[in-house]
């Protein structure tokens, strides 16, 4: 066969030449009547000839079609009673097409940098590079960890973070750390459902060349057997992780960036080649592979269901993230199952590398078949129609509306907030930057405690208005006082119990035991840092005077003993603490400390939720 193509390589390059120069069909990349998923790319990188494929006379079967992103593949038929050799062609739509020309860094700029700032800014970023063996996986993912250490090192985002890396390699069923001398590690989920990668070490990076130091380190540790179309294939998934850690939120989920170097499907002129051992391996691959995909579209599809999910559909797609090692890792990348009532956004972006030699279009075509079944088009629906409690169907200007009204005072910046969201968006924003975009309002009046609380206000009306809109799927639709949302009895409960004019008088002047407050912890800040809350339980003044709090310090000291002078009303406080979920928090009654008036800042509303057992911030 390769022969053939050899030696009718003209005839096909004019049949090319024919094909190129009809009218393109309008076959749009997206399907018809739908749009790219913004958080998920399927793209296609076909790599140039190399030198051996030139010399040895293929010409390229695969093209791209340029502006509207589709790549057409074409195979030389050979006659079947004599004739001349014709041509069959297959085209592929994909979200963007980079031809061989194309850079490394100008595939960075356009679909990968801005996975950086979402994984910056509390999200999950995640980049597969996918292809059969030898399409140009590694030369890829190499370039963009260069230019990925380079933004993430360049000073050029905003606030301070901790930046840790993993590297390690999943072969089989076995996974070695490549930044520990490809030590044995064991996959492990531990009693909250977490995915732990035990054994594997984690590195701080500070520098950019500390960050390409162990990139380097850990390429030459990865398995590679030599196969037909690559003398160092590798034969293994390589996943890179950097967890960033935003110190100035520690209740937050850390940001995750993955860059995934999967292991080459393999070419149909390989196998013939393989031993025993080598077909098994390329089983399992082969397997993963097949896993990932239904991961990958299953995620896609629910978060698409969320995106639309004004339609009140609770039909839900299938992730079956358990099924291998691969997946199983990037737990945090496919879980649909949300932690604390909030599932982690995630933006993903698939490099498909192609091979463009005319002797390995059944392997491209595999490859971009992959490619397309991955896609997920967002379909064209119509606006679901606008519910005050359900933040799914608001669009920007509601979205504000709402913001301006509800955030508390001083009132949260809506255009800082949702410059361009509607409520769906919004609600996919990772925690930490949805806090940082509020305390961009002008004044610096609005505290981070504010903006966590009013978050988890946001997020609490959203689950309410999805559970009411489960339950009325199913029961009588009339509105009774006991199918009034948790938010709206809040708020009713709310009116019952505080006297209308309470907002008016400084907290300050109406403690009471059970009142939340934040305060800063004077010279006793202790593991949990200088901002605190506690549950003012009594006077400090009203305890006996053998009680000390949880520094030792003596709460209700007798005359002239640890009395400080000129110091005011003084509170003993049950200490709140951040619990394992993220917002949420717990009050340990056993952990007492004293507060006096002036440490205190603010009043706080925790609202119990019965099912995490937790409380957590409101406005
Ligand atoms: N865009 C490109 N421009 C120039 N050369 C490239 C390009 N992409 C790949 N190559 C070259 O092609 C060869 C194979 O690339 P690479 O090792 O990255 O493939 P791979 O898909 O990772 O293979 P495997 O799965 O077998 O590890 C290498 O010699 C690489 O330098």
């Amino acid at each position: 066969m390769e022969q053939f193509l050899i030696d009718n390589a003209d005839r096909y390059k004019w049949l090319v030449q024919v094909f190129k120069s009809k009218p393109t069909s309008a076959k749009a990349g997206t399907g018809s009547g739908g749009s790219a998923n913004p958080d998920f790319l399927v793209s296609a990188r076909i790599r140039p000839l190399l030198p051996d494929e030139i010399a040895q006379g293929f010409p390229e079967g695969v093209y791209s079609r340029g502006e509207t992103n589709i790549v057409d593949l074409h195979e030389l038929k050979k006659p079947v009673k004599g004739g001349l050799p014709s041509l069959t062609s297959f085209s592929y739509p994909v979200d963007r097409v980079f031809g061989p020309d194309a850079t490394t860094k100008q595939i960075y700029d356009d679909i990968i940098q801005p996975l950086i700032p979402w994984a910056w800014g509390g999200g999950v970023s995640t980049m597969f590079a996918y292809g059969q063996t030898g399409s140009g996986k590694t030369f890829t993912v190499s370039g963009l960890e260069e230019y990925m250490a380079e933004t993430l090192m360049g000073g050029g985002l905003d606030g301070e973070r901790k930046l840790y890396m993993t590297i390690i390699e999943l072969a089989g069923q076995s996974a070695f750390d490549l930044l520990n001398s490809r030590k044995h590690i064991s996959i492990l989920e531990d009693s909250y459902g977490n995915t732990q990668l035990a054994g594997a070490l984690e590195h701080h990076i500070t520098t950019k060349s500390s960050c390409l130091e162990l990139i380097k380190v850990a390429a030459s540790l990865r398995r590679t057997a030599p196969t037909l179309k690559n003398d160092s294939s590798s034969r293994s998934h390589a996943i890179c992780r950097i967890r960033i850690e935003n110190p100035s939120i520690p209740s937050a989920e850390d940001g995750l960036l993955y860059l995934i170097d999967l292991a080459g499907s393999e070419a149909a002129r390989d196998k013939t080649t393989h031993d025993a051992a080598r077909m098994k391996e390329a089983k399992e691959i082969n397997t993963s592979l097949s896993v990932l995909k239904d991961c990958i579209r299953g995620r896609a599809l629910v978060d698409l269901d969320d995106l639309a999910s004004g339609s009140g559909s609770t039909k839900k797609a299938y992730v079956p993230f358990r099924h291998c090692t691969l997946t199983k890792t990037l737990k945090h990348v496919f879980d649909p199952a949300p932690t604390a009532g909030m599932r982690r956004s995630c933006k993903t972006v698939v490099v498909a590398c192609v091979n463009p030699c005319l002797a390995d279009t059944n392997a491209s075509k595999n490859t971009l078949r992959y490619a397309e079944m991955l896609r997920v088009v967002v379909p064209a629906k119509k606006t679901p129609a606008y519910e005050p409690s359900v933040p799914t169907t608001w669009n920007n200007e509601q979205l504000r509306e709402w913001i301006t009204k509800s955030s508390g005072t001083p009132p949260i910046s809506a255009p800082l907030l949702a410059p361009t969201e509607s409520g769906a968006q919004l609600l996919r924003l990772p925690i930490p930057q949805f806090i940082a975009r509020c305390l961009e309002t002008p004044g610096g009046g609005v505290s981070p405690e504010q903006a966590q609380a009013f978050q988890s206000k946001f997020w609490q009306l959203h689950i309410d208005s999805s559970r009411s809109r489960a339950t009325s799927a199913t029961a009588d639709k009339d509105k009774s006082e006991a199918k009034l949302t948790r938010m709206e009895r809040l708020d009713s409960s709310a009116d019952v119990e505080s006297p209308p004019d309470a907002k008016d008088v400084p907290f300050k002047e109406r403690i009471r035991p059970g009142m939340v407050v934040s305060y800063r912890a004077v010279g006793k800040a202790g593991a949990l840092g200088p901002k605190q809350m506690g549950v003012v339980l009594s006077r400090a003044g009203a305890v006996g005077e053998r009680v000390r709090d949880v520094y030792g310090v003596q709460v209700n000291p007798r005359d002239g003993d640890n009395q400080e002078e000129g110091r005011g009303e003084r509170y003993l406080c049950s200490m709140v603490i951040p619990a394992i979920l993220p917002g949420a928090y717990d009050v340990s009654l056993w952990r007492q400390v004293v507060v006096g008036v002036e440490e205190m800042e603010a009043e706080v509303i925790l609202e119990w939720d019965m099912a995490t057992r937790y409380h957590y911030l409101t406005v």
